[in-house]
């Protein structure tokens, strides 16, 4: 039984990302976010759990940094700690990764790791995995500037297939200074069922993959939901046979699935296991129930400036899955980068609802809350809430001398109101006058990041306004 022996095209496994194409951002002492919490052996929460700073802004603890020391739960990134999966062949799809362990809404389930490279360099790659005939897309846009590559280099978390009705989501940390992709759960998953998230594909032209996700509400092909898509195309207008589906260079992913590959084995007797990957044929038909994914606008990123060169491609007999039209198809298959959703809190200050949010986030009927409304830094408003008392013991009670609190997460702290949105305003004005108002010794400074961080200079218990009255 051929089949069985059948393994990935080969990718160099990698459980950090690489950084050839640039250098590893150095974290300064400064810019490390210390959070505040202090492990008790009673409370399993303590040792940064949810309520942990860092963790309500996805940024992971600093080892030798976090207060916790060892019982820090909050470096999952650093330490690999992902759930069980393991790769199985799926009909039509290609290689696809399923939850070896039943696994919880929100779990962390594996960062997305490959290459580091700026966006030029993307979409240089892009067009040559095109012209080399590559028909999977693994280059995800990680920012505006720069793209995460697991064609070469990655994690099994390449092999994540799209749904159009996903159980996963894409998340950005921040992690020793840099940012990274988590697949994190979006709901509970069961054993044995198919990890998928939404790549929420930009389309740049060219062959269309149909999407097999099997979803009810399944947008047909890959990026059909992103603007170049629909702009570029009349595929649902109806009387239009410019573009009507058979006139669409298509490249339908089952089709080079030979025969004897798309058979469905029922039991596990058919799975064995290489190199530590357990490699099986799905049992999963369906895919789990959810509530569907809205497709957010996605700032287009167009390929539209780029020349593709004609390629001489020199065809195996046995290759002719791309028969009818190789130049075109080779010259337009999967022309996508998929982007990450900015779904994090990341350095966007968007908090994930891990507490109770304040009144001014709104919640949508998907579930998903809206980012909240951020206010610019004012010193006058910044002193008022320090002038609180319930602020004031909040700020002292979390904040040691050596630590630093972004002025955008006082208010959220002590409940007050929206984050406020961190300008180049001058850090010193708002430390003074908030220090002026509010009776504390504060000192301030402005990051690199555009971050105003402002601090207590003094370790000991706050001068209340009541208790230097009673002085
Ligand atoms: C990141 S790779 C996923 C792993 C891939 N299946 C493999 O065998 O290596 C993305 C590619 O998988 C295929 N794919 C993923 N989701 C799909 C879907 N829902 N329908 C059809 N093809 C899909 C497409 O070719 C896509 O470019």
């Amino acid at each position: 039984m051929e089949f069985l022996y059948e393994r990935p095209p080969p990718y160099i496994h990698i459980e950090w990302n690489d950084f050839s194409y640039r250098k590893h951002t150095k974290q300064t002492e400064e810019d490390i976010a210390i959070c505040e919490c202090h492990y008790e052996a009673t409370d399993p929460d303590s040792a940064c759990g949810e309520r942990c700073l860092n963790v309500i802004t996805n940024t992971e603890c600093t080892p030798g940094y976090c207060p916790c020391g060892i019982y820090c739960k909050n470096q999952k990134f650093q330490k690999c700690e992902y759930s069980m999966s393991k790769l199985f062949k799926t009909e039509g799809r290609g290689w696809g990764l399923l939850a070896d362990e039943n696994i919880k809404a929100g779990q962390f389930i594996i960062e997305y790791c490959g290459e580091v490279i700026s966006w030029k360099e993307a979409r240089r790659r892009s067009q040559a995995y095109e012209a080399e005939g590559l028909k999977d897309a693994f280059i995800i846009a990680l920012n505006a500037y720069e793209s995460i590559d697991a064609t070469r280099k990655g994690s099994l978390a390449r092999f994540i297939n799209h749904s159009c009705q996903p159980n996963c989501e894409t998340r950005k940390w921040t992690v020793l200074g840099e940012i990274r992709v988590g697949i994190f759960a979006k709901q509970d998953i069961l054993v044995g069922a198919e990890l998928s998230y939404n790549y929420n594909f930009e389309w740049y032209g060219g062959a269309k993959v149909r999407c097999l996700c099997g979803a009810t509400c399944c947008s047909g092909f890959l990026g059909a939901k992103s603007r170049g898509f629909q702009e570029a195309t009349h595929l649902w207008e109806e009387n239009d046979d410019r573009y009507s589906v058979e006139n669409v260079p298509l490249y339908d992913s089952a089709e080079d699935e030979p025969a004897s590959k798309n058979r469905k084995l029922n039991s596990s007797e058919d799975a064995i296991k290489t190199e530590g990957v357990l490699e099986s044929f799905t049992k999963h038909e369906g895919f789990p129930q959810s509530v569907p994914l809205a497709v957010e606008p996605l700032n287009s990123f167009r390929m539209e400036d780029t020349i593709m060169h004609d390629v001489k491609i020199e065809m195996s007999k046995d290759t002719d899955l791309y028969s009818q039209s190789i130049h075109q198809n080779f010259m337009q298959k999967n022309a996508m980068i998929s982007r990450i959703r900015s779904n994090s809190a990341c350095r966007n200050y968007h908090i994930e609802p891990s507490r109770p949010l304040p009144k001014s986030s709104q919640q949508f009927p998907s579930g998903r809350s809206k980012h909240l409304k951020q206010k610019q830094i004012d010193a006058n408003y910044v002193s008022q809430l320090l002038a609180s008392q319930v602020a004031q013991k909040n700020f002292l009670l979390v904040r040691k001398r050596e630590t630093w609190l972004p002025l955008n997460l006082i208010p959220y702290m002590t409940r007050y109101g929206p984050p406020l949105k961190s300008t180049r305003r001058t850090a010193k004005a708002v430390c003074r006058q908030a220090s002026q108002r509010s009776g504390l010794e504060l000192d301030a400074r402005h990051s690199k990041r555009s971050l105003t961080c402002i601090r207590p200079l003094s370790r000991t218990s706050p001068v209340l306004p009541e208790r230097r009255a009673a002085k």
